[in-house]
């Protein structure tokens, strides 16, 4: 059991169709490379690069206190509900599984079976043994399908666990004021390229989703990105190419953000920690990229909401390869106050 597997649904959240998102190791690995990721505006004001391949950036004072302040209470107004958690890519793993054992343990086993069949018969011989092997194969095959799926259920099963916070989503950008159209405009201004206006950045996003941390909660480690977002995702824009968390409190005690595959940061990371870790700083911002570019995904950006110690709120987008319909994305309509 793996908890890279954890995904991150938090979304209109109980209509969400079964487990997807996020993802887990491969049984079978693809070998494939990962390239650049999207281009975003790297003269942003504030940002800093705190990693460079994958890169990461932390974007001082990205939203205004009032700004923050504001989010949070529209969320506290809509009600928090346990966040969702899916086991996203288990679409690919299933497969996988099923053609591993497909060629391997199930021919053997019906090898084996047929052998042991009709070894003492007396007209044993090597078209006899064939026969009675192909047909051991299709019940064998079945059972060990049934196995699989078994496994995979139970595994979506134990991820819920591991994913502690409450959230919601806001998607109402009609109001200028409030704190989640500005978060979606900055977001559009700083992942925007001057071929795409903010209109069209903000379409490939999926509407904020605020999370909410009381002490002892988590958000174990994960991937944003899901390696069968193509078939899982497909009615919300598909791949996740970039993730952009906005701090909406400060934090500190406890509520890390923590690449638990990069190294620490030379001067600001936190004391004691040997991984990469970012502290909550409210109006702060951390942006990353759960996939490159063209959609591969990228597992050394897996990362975690360490256990809060004092409360912790966020505010978070992704950024999506392709336009995000509603009821994930935002309506055409929200669109235009962008
Ligand atoms: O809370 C954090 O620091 C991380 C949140 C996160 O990974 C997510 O919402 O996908
Ligand atoms: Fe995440």
């Amino acid at each position: 059991f793996n908890p890279s597997s954890l995904t991150n649904h938090h979304n209109r959240q109980s209509q969400l169709h079964p487990p997807t998102r996020t993802s887990t190791p491969r049984y079978v690995s693809t070998g494939a490379m990962v390239g650049p990721r999207m281009p975003i505006d790297e003269e942003y004001p504030g940002i800093q690069q705190v990693h460079k391949n994958p890169d990461i950036f932390v974007i001082e004072d990205f939203l205004d206190r009032a700004s923050c302040a504001d989010i949070v209470e529209k969320a506290k107004e809509k009600n928090l509900e346990r966040s969702p958690v899916a086991y996203a890519g288990w679409t690919e793993d299933f497969r996988d599984l099923v053609e591993l054992a497909a060629k391997g343990p199930v021919v053997w086993l019906a090898l084996i079976t047929a052998w042991v069949q009709v070894k003492d018969s007396a007209n044993a011989n090597q078209v006899s043994l064939v026969l009675q092997a192909l047909q051991n194969y299709a019940g064998i095959f079945l059972l060990a399908v049934t196995g699989i799926a078994a496994f995979t259920y139970s595994r979506a099963e134990g991820l819920k666990s591991l994913r502690t916070s409450t959230s919601t989503t806001l998607d109402d950008m009609s109001e200028k004021e409030n704190g989640a159209t500005k978060f979606v405009q900055n977001a559009a201004k700083l992942l925007g390229t001057p071929s795409n206006n903010p209109q069209q950045e903000a379409a490939l996003f999926e509407a904020p989703t605020v999370i909410r941390y009381e002490p002892e909660q988590v958000l174990a480690p994960h991937f944003d990105a899901n390696r069968s977002a193509d078939t899982e995702d497909a009615n919300r824009g598909g791949q996740t190419l970039a993730t952009l968390i906005v701090y909406l409190n400060d934090v500190p005690r406890g509520g890390l953000t923590r690449f638990g595959k990069l190294p620490p940061i030379a001067d600001s990371n936190e004391a004691g920690e040997d991984k990469l870790t970012v502290r909550p700083k409210m109006g702060d911002a951390l942006l990353f990229f759960p996939a490159d570019a063209m959609g591969q995904f990228d597992e050394r950006t897996e990362h975690e909401g360490c256990a809060a110690v004092d409360e912790k709120w966020i505010a978070r987008i992704w950024r999506h390869k392709n336009r995000v319909p509603p009821p994930f994305g935002l309506s055409e309509s929200s669109l235009d106050c962008i």
